[in-house]
């Protein structure tokens, strides 16, 4: 599977550590990255990830832009909502876009849980 993952600055340090706990899942798809998020996945869990450009930089138009492609399967994207985000249309364009062609995005860690659980099954 093609697999996305993204994080807010302030959800990377939790993201780094879902990954790694299910690093011997991920290592058997295609991963995908936005800019820092991937930088920081390849060189703390070692994984080899294919990295976009920074998300406040079109990173996540990129991504957006493989799901219109249908060229992604799945997108963690572990969100800050507290915080704003110069790129907040970004955000919610690679969102409406997941709900444009049913691309499961996972938005926090609860539903993350949920969705690695079902790719390891392979139910998606
Ligand atoms: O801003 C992001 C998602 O909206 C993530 O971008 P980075 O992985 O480059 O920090």
């Amino acid at each position: 599977m093609k697999i996305a993952l993204i994080a807010h600055d302030k959800k990377k340090n939790d993201l780094i550590r879902f990954v790694q706990k299910h690093d011997q899942e991920f290592i058997k798809h295609e991963l995908f990255a936005t800019g820092t998020t991937g930088t920081r996945i390849q060189d703390e869990v070692g994984l080899s990830i294919h990295r976009f450009k920074s998300g406040p930089l079109g990173g996540d138009q990129e991504i957006g832009s493989r799901i219109a492609n249908q060229q992604l399967d799945a997108v963690f994207f572990f969100r800050d909502p507290l915080t704003a985000q110069p790129h907040e249309p970004d955000v919610s364009a690679l969102i409406r876009l997941g709900d444009v062609y049913n691309i499961p995005i996972a938005t926090n860690e609860g539903i993350a849980n949920v969705l690695i659980q079902a790719i390891i099954r392979n139910e998606l």
